[in-house]
């Protein structure tokens, strides 16, 4: 039977295993951690609580296709998801920032999306092509709202002031001119799995074809064994970092332990001074997370740092705006060409993108088809 490897047991790691083992291959995944599901991995504490070891992974997709496919494994439990703000004056404001928030923000009274808008327009900084975060949002909702809501909050996330940080990464954050608080508006799908992302990918590596290594650690001289390698490790680590380092953000969790009190807030409060800490979460207010009753709960705060100094643990790829690192990724992506005859880079670290769960699934079905096509291959219907 043929043979791949696949390095790294996250989403990426998931979906090209499944793929590949109902289509006939012999899958083995190695995964340096002890655990399966990557960054998405959740355990039940000690005090009966749901937790993303992580941070929290809130599921949301416009793509039905990808919603299909992960279905296959999961049942789901609806949830929308609210951030709120802690401002300044410690008072609390919706995120994104809607008609509520600029209420709270200016202490005003707006009547309709009209009179927001009005608001907006005249906070507005005039830029026609913004190059970078701070143009972007300047010119959206003007200095005092972007200094307040995503200046120190980026600071302390990316070690950039938003002149430095590509547009595309504040640009996840939609801006509502009317009530609704939704932190995913677009999405028409949104949901955590019933039963936690571990068992979701329990339940996707459950097949005979799949074998699946924990603690062990990926080493080039593995893949001469193997017909075909996907690979989900940092791409410039699987080069020996030859032309340099690719910029990584990292996180530190600290988690404490409270009482149960009124819970009826938000499931994660973003903090907008520039301590140290971006935001929290509280995992009892994420539906299925309570799963023992108790008197206590965690709640988890999130201290952003360089990845070196989190050991070597990659979560954020660094997207600048002057595009030195994405400039340094593409030499690397030249490298992986040259041996894409037997090894394909997969998932966030490998091909060095800021991308959310449902990206990383389509990708990776994506072309876990192609490669089966390329080889002839019968392949599912594709999702898009
Ligand atoms: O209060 C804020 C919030 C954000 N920013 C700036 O926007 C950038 C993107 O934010 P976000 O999409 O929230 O970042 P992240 O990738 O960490 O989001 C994931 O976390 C959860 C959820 O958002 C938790 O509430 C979700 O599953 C993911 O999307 C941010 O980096 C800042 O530069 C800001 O300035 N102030």
């Amino acid at each position: 039977m043929r043979s791949v490897l696949v390095v790294g047991a996250g989403f990426a790691g998931a979906v090209f295993a499944r793929t590949l083992a109902e289509a006939g291959y012999h899958i083995t995944v190695i995964d340096k951690r002890h655990h399966i599901a990557g960054n998405a991995y959740d355990e039940v504490d000690a005090t009966g609580t749901r937790v993303h070891v992580y941070g929290p992974h809130l599921f949301h997709t416009s793509n039905m296709g990808v919603v299909k496919w992960l279905s296959r494994f999961t049942e789901w439990l609806p949830y929308r998801h609210f951030v709120d703000a802690l401002l300044p004056s410690g008072q609390l404001a919706p995120l994104p920032i809607n008609k509520t928030t600029l209420e709270r923000f200016f202490n005003v009274s707006l009547d309709g999306e009209g009179s927001v808008n009005n608001l907006l327009a005249a906070q507005a900084v005039g830029i026609s092509n913004p190059a970078n975060a701070a143009e972007y949002l300047n010119s959206r909702l003007g200095r005092e709202l972007t200094d307040t809501f995503f200046r120190p909050y980026t600071k302390k996330m990316w070690d950039l002031d938003l002149e430095d940080l590509d547009a595309s990464v504040v640009k996840r954050i939609p801006l509502r001119a009317d009530d609704n608080r939704d932190y995913f508006p677009d999405d028409t799908f949104q949901g955590l799995p019933a039963d936690g992302y571990t068992e979701l990918f329990r339940r996707i590596f459950d097949h005979p074809s799949i074998e699946v290594h924990l603690n062990e650690s990926f080493d080039r001289s593995r893949e001469q064994f193997y017909d075909y390698t996907f690979n989900s490790m940092p791409i410039d680590e699987y080069f020996g970092f030859c032309e340099g380092d690719l910029p990584y953000r990292s996180i530190k969790f600290h988690t404490r332990i409270q009482d149960v009190g009124d819970e009826t807030g938000a499931s994660v409060l973003n903090f907008t001074d520039s301590g140290p800490y971006t935001r929290e979460t509280y995992w009892r207010r994420l539906p299925g997370h309570a799963v023992k009753p108790s008197s206590v709960q965690p709640v988890t705060r999130e201290e952003p740092c360089d990845y070196r100094d989190n050991n070597f643990e990659r979560y954020y790829p660094v997207k600048r705006s002057d595009g030195a690192s994405t400039l340094l990724y593409d030499k690397y992506k030249a490298l992986a060409m040259e041996i894409e005859g037997r090894t394909a880079f997969i998932g966030r670290c490998g091909t060095y993108q800021y991308l959310d769960m449902h990206q990383v699934i389509n990708q990776s079905l994506q072309k876990a088809n192609k490669w089966l096509m390329e080889r002839g291959e019968k392949v599912e219907a594709n999702v898009n």
